[in-house]
């Protein structure tokens, strides 16, 4: 993997999510998050509840730079259909929101479904490139598990859309749906060229969120002040678990 945007001696990076729902909210996390440290901070902007006004969402994706002293922000709308909230914008709505934030200085990345449309996807690309955003192009299901060619579909079709990152968050129902989702990441790993970031959600999946690196996941996201998906570990926790593990492992 050569990734522009994650710096390999680092692995994995630690992402933390803003949930609030309007601008005073999302300092207040704020606060607490960014003396923690995360490597990225993600924004999920489907939880804002004045997200039609698109001023509104531009003066708060600038405050929230203002306040993360230097931390890379992710621009993620969280569609309802993969685990997010509900929310009145059409995906025409979604794609203008997403190219406005990409023109501005204020997000470093943004997070677009693989479910979408194709001419949607080449939209946010194209936005996204020219403004010098990475793209993590995601799958996520709250149901199940699928099966492995599922997901590595999903995740090939990531890199085919020219995404910088393949992002795929899954549930798993037993204990042999978090080892196909690591048996995936260390295969997905060795099929790509772009960084993968694999989940496995739920309490059932939270290890992968601790050892996923060892299996070639970049990223992993922990709670900083909210939880914005079952099984997340607290940022502080997590870190101290992957520093033992890396001790251990010899990495
Ligand atoms: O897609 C992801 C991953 C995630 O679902 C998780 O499982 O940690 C959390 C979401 O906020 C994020 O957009």
């Amino acid at each position: 993997m050569k990734s522009r945007w994650f710096n390999e001696e680092k692995l994995p990076y630690i992402c933390t999510p803003l949930i609030g729902k309007n601008t005073d909210e999302l300092i207040g996390e704020l606060t607490s998050i960014v003396s923690k440290k995360p490597d990225v901070i993600e924004w999920r902007v489907d939880f804002y509840e004045n997200i039609a006004d698109f001023n509104e969402v531009l003066a708060a994706a600038q405050a929230i730079y203002e306040n993360s002293d230097g931390i890379p922000i992710l621009f993620t709308i969280r569609s309802d259909r993969e685990g997010g909230e509900s929310i009145s914008l059409s995906e025409e709505d979604k794609v203008e929101l997403i190219s406005e934030l990409c023109k501005s200085r204020f997000i470093a990345m943004v997070d677009y479904e693989l479910s979408n449309e194709p001419s949607n996807i080449q939209r946010v690309r194209e936005v996204s490139r020219e403004h010098g955003k990475a793209l993590v192009m995601s799958y996520h299901n709250f149901g199940c598990t699928p099966k492995k060619p599922e997901i590595l579909k999903q995740i090939l079709l990531a890199e085919f859309y020219g995404a910088d990152v393949a992002k795929a968050s899954v549930m798993p129902v037993d204990k042999q749906d978090v080892l196909t989702l690591l048996e995936v990441t260390r295969e997905a790993v060795d099929m790509l060229t772009i960084p993968v970031l694999t989940i496995s959600m739920g309490a059932l999946g939270s290890m992968s969120r601790v050892m996923g690196w060892m299996y070639g996941s970049v990223m992993t996201f922990a709670v900083g002040a909210n939880s914005s998906a079952p099984g997340q570990i607290p940022i502080d926790d997590l870190r101290q678990m992957i520093a033992m593990a890396k001790r251990f492992a010899g990495e």
